[in-house]
């Protein structure tokens, strides 16, 4: 690389500007603010410190975007007031949970705290959005903790992809690497617990596509629906602080056949979640759709969608996939970029981000592993009318490692939580409704001494001995 390429570049933005860049595969490039004041999608900058590829007032870049340009015209001051609106519910929300009376003047204060559903279609910025709404809530000073939820298994959240998860979030979102788009979480490795990570809940529902079981799908947006819920029971802050729920695109559009799908995994998200606010970014077909389904009882906003945000392909989300699973097990390190001596990623300094992951062989009779939905199943269609297909994709099918064909090898295995230890609470269907407490890919099968090779982010306990396949496969 030639000296003037790493040379930093200087770029001086008047207030309300943005400046964009896209980065090559396999680069990464370091900003510092230099004077004023800039966020990266909701979260400030501190000057003189360089972050990970991110951005805004003069800014120094070091490396090479290959694509940088500053915008005039962002959606920020829409954004900016949603946020108003959604602090001032929080404000009396807590009013009303700690028995304040109602401001002189309000008879009826609407006292519920925000929450917000995010629907849009593919590439909206949905991921986006959810993330600047948490980091002005934040940082707004109140100390409130919004609960972030993923329901879009082909993001990934904290976990890897496959997972629906919810998280409190007390700190702000950094933006450093399509790996972790809300944050690193403390799942992975006990080194990121000392600083300001995050301890998701996570199911596993195992598939990029939310068509391919859309029964278990419902059914796992409930499960976190209810365990939000009774967590949130107790805490009055964590309740007026609210909850934002990114969704995948999925659920805003695709061709007719699959509407009563999407209709039916909305209102799944709306009842679990209590939501109250539906936000849709950027699309006016469901828009009118939402406000004819829910407008009588909650509020729906069409809001703007980002001049800023990428049309990511297929083949792109597949590497963000693989390098979500990659940093799962070995960190996401980023080589910073000549002239960079130190910076951090996300609020971590660099060296608490690389893991050491364990491979351990173990006996086919030390896991036991399912997967949920038979594998072939008749289309809804050619059912007799009024048969239960239900049961089939959501029944547990024992996977047995010996058998050719297992589809083990390479595969991600979620680990469940332990069933209840008390057998008189122990029901049918208890598998379905344990979360998830971490992940490993089976590496090598040795079918004749009945063993295999994981791949985990530390060594010894699988937990409960029980783990859930789905179709997501990794290899090194
Ligand atoms: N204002 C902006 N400036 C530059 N890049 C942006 C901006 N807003 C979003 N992006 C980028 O655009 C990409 C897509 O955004 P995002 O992931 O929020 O969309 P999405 O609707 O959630 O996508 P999906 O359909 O995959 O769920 C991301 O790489 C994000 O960093």
């Amino acid at each position: 690389m030639s000296e003037s390429e790493t040379a930093p570049k200087q770029w001086v933005l008047e207030p309300e500007n943005e400046y964009r860049f896209e980065l090559e595969a396999g680069s990464s490039c370091a900003i510092m603010l230099l004077r004023g004041r800039a966020e990266v999608f909701g979260a400030e900058m501190v000057e003189g410190k360089p972050y990970f590829s991110v951005f805004l007032s003069p800014t120094h870049v070091f490396g090479q975007p290959s694509t940088e340009y500053v915008s005039e015209e962002t959606p920020m001051t829409a954004y900016g007031n949603l946020h108003l609106a959604f602090e001032q519910m929080r404000v009396r929300a807590l009013g009303k949970l700690r028995g304040s009376p109602a401001p002189e003047g309000q008879l009826d204060p609407q006292t519920d705290p925000p929450r917000v559903l995010i629907l849009g279609p593919e590439n909206s910025g949905k991921t986006t959005v959810c993330k600047i709404l948490v980091n002005y809530a934040v940082r707004s000073g109140q100390g409130w903790a919004p609960l972030l939820v993923n329901v879009d298994p082909s993001e990934g959240g904290w976990a890897v992809p496959g997972a629906l998860s919810a998280a409190a979030v007390a700190g702000p979102i950094g933006t450093c690497s399509p790996s972790n788009p809300f944050g690193s979480a403390a799942t992975s490795a006990p080194t990121t617990l000392a600083s300001n990570s995050l301890l998701p809940l996570a199911y596993w529902y195992g598939h990029e596509d939310t068509k391919r079981n859309s029964v278990l799908m419902d059914r796992l947006t409930r499960n976190l629906g209810v365990h939000i819920n009774d967590r949130l029971e107790k805490d009055q802050e964590g309740q007026a602080a609210g909850l934002i729920v990114d969704t995948p695109s999925s659920f805003a559009s695709g061709p007719a056949s699959t509407t009563e799908h999407r209709q039916k995994l909305i209102k799944a998200c709306i009842d679990a979640f209590k939501i109250n606010v539906v936000l849709v970014v950027g699309h006016e077909k469901l828009n009118v759709e939402m406000h004819r389904t829910y407008g009588s009882r909650l509020t729906v906003v069409k809001i703007p969608k980002s001049g800023g945000v990428v049309e990511l392909d297929h083949s792109y989300a597949e590497r963000v996939h693989s390098y979500q699973i990659h940093a799962y097990f070995y960190g996401d390190v980023i080589t910073p970029p000549a002239g960079v001596k130190s910076a951090t990623q996300g609020g971590e300094t660099l060296t608490d981000l690389t893991l050491a992951p364990s491979s351990t062989v173990v006996n086919f009779s030390d896991l036991t592993i399912y997967r949920i939905g038979a594998e072939t199943m008749a289309p809804s269609s050619a059912l007799p009318i009024g048969a239960a297909r239900v049961v089939s994709e959501i029944q547990p099918v024992l996977v047995d490692p010996s058998q050719p064909g297992s589809g083990l090898l390479n595969a991600v295995l979620a680990i469940l939580a332990p069933f209840n230890a008390d057998e008189n609470e122990r029901y049918d269907e208890e598998i379905l409704d344990l979360n998830v407490i971490g992940f490993v890919v089976v590496t090598n099968l040795d079918i004749a001494l009945k063993k295999m090779t994981i791949l985990s982010p530390s060594q010894g306990s699988l937990a409960g001995k029980t783990a859930l396949i789905g179709s997501y496969e990794w290899q090194e």
